[in-house]
């Protein structure tokens, strides 16, 4: 918990002079506008919206800091507190508890010698100095999205953090996700009333998909005078809460806006891994196991599981790799066909004939245009704006079916389809300290002032992380990479792609990871002689908030 204290950077007055950078709001500010004051005073909403600034920080070496917001960007001269808990018998004792304010965590961890010492973000923690009074705060927090193991386990820890930690006495949770701001009551979270959430899965809040109205929200959240909103939801989540940062910041109002991901299917970039991904990991065990056991049992048995993955197949790769009993293992990352040679097919009925049984796990986004090309589906959406798939299980199974009845081949093929029942327990002994950090962390930085940030695992160390950065692309399984070998040199499957292929999608990574590397941010940074310097904070385009909120 202390503070290492070894930072790897040199403590300058310019680089901690950064959360004072400031910057004129828009159109004046204060904390308590009135309704009226406020709808007067408001320009465009999507005009705002269409723009997100970026705090850089360069130093030596090309060391570059991707900075989140701090209050006193928009609202000059906010008072500070010494933290309450310098007088807390617990912390009170740790050494170097209080993080140093030049502590950064770095992106990419590998370097090489004449590598740049590349992006880093702000080290996650607590602070010297805190921007709000314990009796001022009036936090809330929602949930939005797909389930996901461990959303009770952050919640609790979010209210045990605020109460315990900070004495904060005003709590309150958003019913039934974003739309649950403007069309829901709240119930109030104590420490007493989430003591036993942990252990159930779900969210004690409720979740939905779609509802996003900025708008509406932030006038929500200013009716009930909350100043601190904690966002627990994944990539479509983040970009709600970063529009609703941007409105925050608009109207001038002292109210910080913090994000934790979520998500089952691990697909927000930059972080580690996101909560609940371990767990749903080890409950896919006990669905694999169970195929493996009745394809075992039967003369040419296959057994055949589904698990969630929508746009990204992390939770069957790591369940494959978990596993060893896999023999084939299918993401929407990577391509395959079914027929003829090198096919799909062709490669099953070899393994078959080989070890008379054999495992399938397959992600539900994967071939996906395989599937629509049979079916001829129309392009369905969630309320959310998420693509609605179509069971690739039930599809594949049909198509193996066909496959060997044609072939007049005996085939015992079991459909196990686990998802919502993976999505839904609570979360295992190692998420539930992850979710506990990431909650406490969270409430951390609120109490410190930052606001328009995510916090996550980078490297093993938390860290805060602007929304740009969680939502400009998602985290994806990559097939030209070591971890996608070592399932197929696990599995021993082919990969379906040609060398052409595997070039391209060589080619396409590569630029993917170009368009968002610090790199593209260099060019548009300014130095100073310092080692550090406050550089500037830009206001860019970025094609999320081009389009109105989905609803
Ligand atoms: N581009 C966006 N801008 C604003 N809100 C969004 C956007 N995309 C999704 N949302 C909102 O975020 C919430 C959750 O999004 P969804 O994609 O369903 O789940 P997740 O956050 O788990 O990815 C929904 O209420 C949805 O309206
Ligand atoms: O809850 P729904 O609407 O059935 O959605 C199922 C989807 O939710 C997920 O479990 C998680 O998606 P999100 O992280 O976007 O919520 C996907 O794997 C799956 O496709
Ligand atoms: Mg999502």
């Amino acid at each position: 918990m202390a503070s290492s204290g070894s930072s790897t950077i040199p403590s300058t007055n310019s680089y901690t002079r950064l959360p004072d950078l400031k910057i004129p709001p828009r159109s004046g500010s204060s904390a308590d506008l009135t309704r009226s004051a406020r709808s007067s005073r408001l320009g465009s909403p999507m005009e705002d919206m269409t723009k997100y600034e970026k705090k850089l920080l360069q130093g030596d070496g090309g060391y570059l800091l991707e900075d989140v917001p701090h209050l006193t960007d928009y609202i000059p001269d906010l008072p500070t507190h010494p933290n309450p808990l310098q007088d807390n018998t617990a912390y009170s004792v740790v050494k170097q508890y209080f993080v140093n304010t030049d502590d950064t965590v770095v992106q990419k961890v590998i370097q090489h010698k004449s590598s740049s010492r590349g992006t880093h973000f702000r080290r996650a923690g607590p602070r010297q100095k805190v921007y709000f009074e314990s009796d001022e705060v009036k936090a809330c927090i929602v949930t939005c999205g797909g389930l996901c193991p461990g959303l009770n386990t952050v919640i609790r820890e979010i209210v045990c953090g605020l109460e315990v930690m900070y004495g904060v006495k005003e709590l309150i949770g958003i019913q039934g996700g974003y739309m649950g701001f403007y069309s829901k009551n709240t119930v109030t979270l104590t420490r007493k009333t989430v003591d036993d959430i942990h252990k159930k899965g779900g969210t004690i809040l409720g979740t939905s998909r779609g509802g996003h109205d900025t708008i509406k929200i932030v006038d929500s959240i200013q009716d009930r005078g909350i100043n601190m909103v904690f966002i627990i939801g994944g990539d479509g989540t983040q970009k709600g809460a970063a529009a609703i940062y941007q409105e925050v910041k608009r109207r001038g109002y002292k109210c910080v806006v913090c994000g934790i991901p979520k998500t089952i299917d691990n697909d927000i970039p930059v972080i580690d891994k996101s909560f609940g991904f371990d767990s749903a990991v080890e409950e896919a065990q006990r669905a694999i196991n169970a195929a493996h056991v009745e394809a075992e049992s039967a003369e040419n048995g296959i057994g055949l599981v589904k698990l969630m993955g929508r746009y990204s197949g992390f939770i069957a790769q790591y369940a494959t790799l978990a596993s060893r009993d896999v023999d084939l293992c299918l993401i929407p990352e990577s391509p395959f066909y079914l027929d003829g040679h090198g096919g799909l097919l062709e490669f099953i009925e070899k393994r078959i004939k080989e070890y008379g049984h054999m495992v399938i796990v397959v992600a539900e986004g994967a071939g996906q245009d395989l599937i629509a090309q049979d079916m001829r589906s129309m392009d369905n959406k969630d309320a959310s704006g998420n693509k609605l798939l179509l069971d690739v299980g039930l599809w594949l199974s049909q198509k193996i079916k066909e496959h060997f009845g044609k072939k007049k081949k005996t085939l015992n093929l079991k459909y196990i389809d686990p998802t919502y029942m993976i999505r839904a327990i609570p979360s295992n002994a190692s998420d539930n300290v992850y979710c506990t950090l990431l909650a406490q962390c969270a409430v951390h930085g609120a109490m410190a002032g930052f606001t328009g940030y995510t916090v996550g695992l980078v490297n093993g160390r938390h860290a805060y992380i602007p929304f740009y950065k969680i939502t400009e692309c998602q985290n994806k399984v990559s097939i030209t990479d070591r971890m996608w070998a070592r399932l197929l040199s696990s599995t021993n499957q082919p990969s379906f792609l040609s060398k052409k292929d595997i070039e391209e999608k060589k080619e396409e990574e590569e630029l993917q990871v170009s368009a968002t590397s610090a790199d593209n941010v260099n060019s548009i940074t300014t130095r100073t002689g310092l080692g550090f310097s406050p550089i500037l904070t830009l206001s860019l385009y970025h094609p999320t908030f081009m389009k109105p909120p989905r609803k």
